[in-house]
């Protein structure tokens, strides 16, 4: 628990599905109390209602009741659901509250576009490892959002892992990068663990031994300071075991093929708004 963390405002939850249960879990890890500042609605009720009761948290009856409840309100439903609940809360959104995206493809000028008055908009791009406070999240604002009222949405998302300002122009290319990735991270992984067990391991050994490999692996590059490729070099002894898998992995396009992936990724988060 961070002791540090003292936040005086009301957070409301519209959409209580995968990535609103990470973000969930992880402020409830990180905010001593923060459970009686937080409200939640879902179209299911009955997931609202779930949801609430696993962390004890205000359970709103619509999407209405969170607005009116909270300041910082987080949209947490798919892009294409966006449209219905802006058309929804419109009405009682003032500009004290902050809306805060999460969602891929959406800009802060769609938002905008539902109001007729300016209103405080930030537009992020979290990640499922919040649930484990590990999340990146990127982050952009419009100039409604004042320095302080950043710092206490930048707060909120380093409280579940790391948290950067980012040009939005950037933005349609997160989810490739981080939004989505822990994805393709948990294929590696799993692919790692069924290469074990065609060589004898039991499963749980193996996703022990591959998740293990992979977080040190991220560690190193986030802690060491040094350049992946010197990392992979410090790996492969001359004529060893690692350079044979390196030498296979290029001969099948390892790299080429992620690249392209996170390309395609990315060409899908620009449809979500008919970019
Ligand atoms: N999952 C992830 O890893 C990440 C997701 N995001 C973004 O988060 C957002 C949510 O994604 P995710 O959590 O995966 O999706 P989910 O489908 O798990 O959650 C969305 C929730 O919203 C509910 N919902 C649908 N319509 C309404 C409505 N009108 N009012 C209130 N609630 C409604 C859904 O109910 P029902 O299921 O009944 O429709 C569901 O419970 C998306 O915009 C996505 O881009 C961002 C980063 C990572
Ligand atoms: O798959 C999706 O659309 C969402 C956005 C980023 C991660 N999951």
């Amino acid at each position: 628990m961070n002791e540090v963390m003292n936040l005086q405002k009301k957070i409301g939850f519209i959409g209580t599905g995968n990535m609103a249960d990470a973000m969930i879990k992880g402020l409830v890890n990180n905010f001593q109390d923060i459970y009686k500042k937080m409200y939640v609605s879902d179209k299911a009720l009955d997931k609202a209602e779930e949801m609430a009761k696993l962390y004890d948290l205000n359970l709103c009856q619509s999407n209405v009741e969170v607005v009116k409840n909270t300041d910082i309100i987080i949209l947490a439903v798919k892009p294409n659901i966006y449209r219905y609940v802006l058309e929804e809360i419109k009405g009682y959104v003032t500009n004290n509250h902050i809306l805060i995206s999460i969602a891929a493809g959406i800009s802060i000028d769609f938002i905008q576009g539902y109001f007729d008055y300016p209103i405080k908009i930030v537009r992020t791009m979290p990640n499922t490892p919040a649930f484990v406070g590990e999340g990146m999240t990127a982050v952009t604002a419009n100039s409604e959002v004042k320095h302080e009222e950043l710092e206490t949405v930048l707060n909120i998302f380093n409280s579940i892992g790391k948290a950067d300002i980012i040009d939005e122009k950037l933005m349609d290319m997160i989810p490739a990068v981080s939004g989505s990735s822990p994805a393709y991270v948990y294929m590696f992984i799993e692919a790692l663990a069924d290469g074990a067990v065609l060589q004898g391991m039991t499963r749980d050994k193996a996703y022990q031994y591959a998740a293990q490999a992979v977080m040190g692996a991220a560690k190193m590059v986030l802690e060491s300071g040094k350049h992946p490729g010197e990392l992979k070099d410090q790996v492969c002894s001359p004529g060893g075991t690692t350079i044979e898998a390196v030498y296979t992995l290029e001969k099948n396009h390892f790299r080429g093929i992620i690249i392209e992936a996170m390309e395609d990724c990315t060409t899908k988060t620009k449809k979500l708004t008919g970019k």
